[in-house]
């Protein structure tokens, strides 16, 4: 097993609690999606997975041991933070082959991975010329030495252009296809919407939603009712519903119930319904609410 295990997870710098109480699991064989606003806390709780940084109380395990207890951590875990740096002098090949003796992995692992991450052309070159989008894949490549079950990747699409995020996103479902655990961070939800099975939303360092992406409250349809009785049906439908907006005088907007059921419970108190439609909410849209990023109307 090799999942991602976070229970109780805090972490206070002085006053700042910049991870707060994160409970969570990430399982093998998806790519799971870890969302929040810039500072939301996602690097220091990946930070806290791999002991570069000491919670204040709480645990994160892998495969049910902290990363302290595992005999050989870099051929368990992956990870790859934006700060990552190479040698400006030194070509990626140089880069991998003395990370690979670092971590005691066959040095047969370095060409495969070049050839892997689409850099075998450049492999000779010094790092100092690299684009963002050859650093992030030399930084994948770097992690990968150890042939990890568990991938940490923090913002990997940063600096990425279109054509190296789809890169990115379906190299990441091959990973994942494999077997792997893969928490991937990202404060744009749309760079790795396409690519997770499942999300975790943190804000200010609490749990906002976590869970398969289809599962997620709102990711389904809201329902759009005009109705002339809305100030009636408005509190009846708001017992059962995630969530009930008016939109206008006439017109209410449903989350969490499905058609059938706002039918039904308008015929069941008499009420009229004139037009029931229903509108498809993007991941996006949830992650603006969720994040409070946005108020909704
Ligand atoms: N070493 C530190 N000392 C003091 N405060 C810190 C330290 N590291 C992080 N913080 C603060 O903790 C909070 C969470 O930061 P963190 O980098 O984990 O967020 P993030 O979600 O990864 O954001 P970003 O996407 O901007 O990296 C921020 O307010 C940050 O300023």
């Amino acid at each position: 097993m090799s999942g991602i295990e976070v229970r109780n997870l805090s972490k206070r710098y002085g006053s700042l609690t910049a991870v707060d109480d994160l409970s969570f699991t990430v399982r093998p064989g998806a790519v799971t999606a870890f969302l929040g606003p810039n500072g939301a806390g996602k690097t220091t709780t990946m930070r806290m997975m791999i002991d570069h940084v000491a919670p204040t109380s709480g645990s994160a395990t892998i495969g049910g041991r902290r990363y302290r207890d595992l005999p050989r951590p870099t051929t368990v875990v992956g990870a790859v933070f934006d700060t990552a740096s190479f040698h400006p002098q030194h070509s990626a090949r140089d880069h991998l082959r003395i990370y690979a003796a670092m971590g005691g992995h066959p040095d047969g692992r370095v060409d495969h991975l070049l050839s892997l991450l689409g850099l075998a052309g450049a492999a000779g070159r010094r790092t100092g010329g690299y684009s963002t989008g050859m650093r992030q894949r030399l930084n994948l490549a770097t992690a990968l030495l150890g042939d990890p079950r568990v991938l940490l990747l923090d913002e990997p699409g940063n600096g990425l252009d279109p054509e190296g995020l789809a890169w990115l996103r379906s190299f990441l479902r091959e990973l994942a296809g494999e077997g792997r655990t893969i928490l991937v961070s990202s404060h744009v939800l749309s760079e790795v919407q396409q690519a997770a099975d499942d999300v975790v939303v943190i804000g200010r360092g609490r749990l906002l939603a976590a869970g398969s992406l289809r599962d997620l409250p709102g990711t389904a349809q809201d329902v759009l009712v005009r109705t002339p009785d809305a100030t009636e049906l408005c509190p009846i439908l708001a017992r059962e519903a995630h969530r009930v907006d008016a939109t206008g005088p006439e017109d209410l907007r449903v989350r969490g119930l499905d058609p059938a059921r706002v039918a039904g419970l308008a015929a069941a108190h008499g009420l009229r319904v004139h037009g029931l439609t229903t509108e498809d909410r993007s991941l996006e849209e949830l992650f603006l609410d969720l994040t409070g990023e946005r108020t909704h109307t």
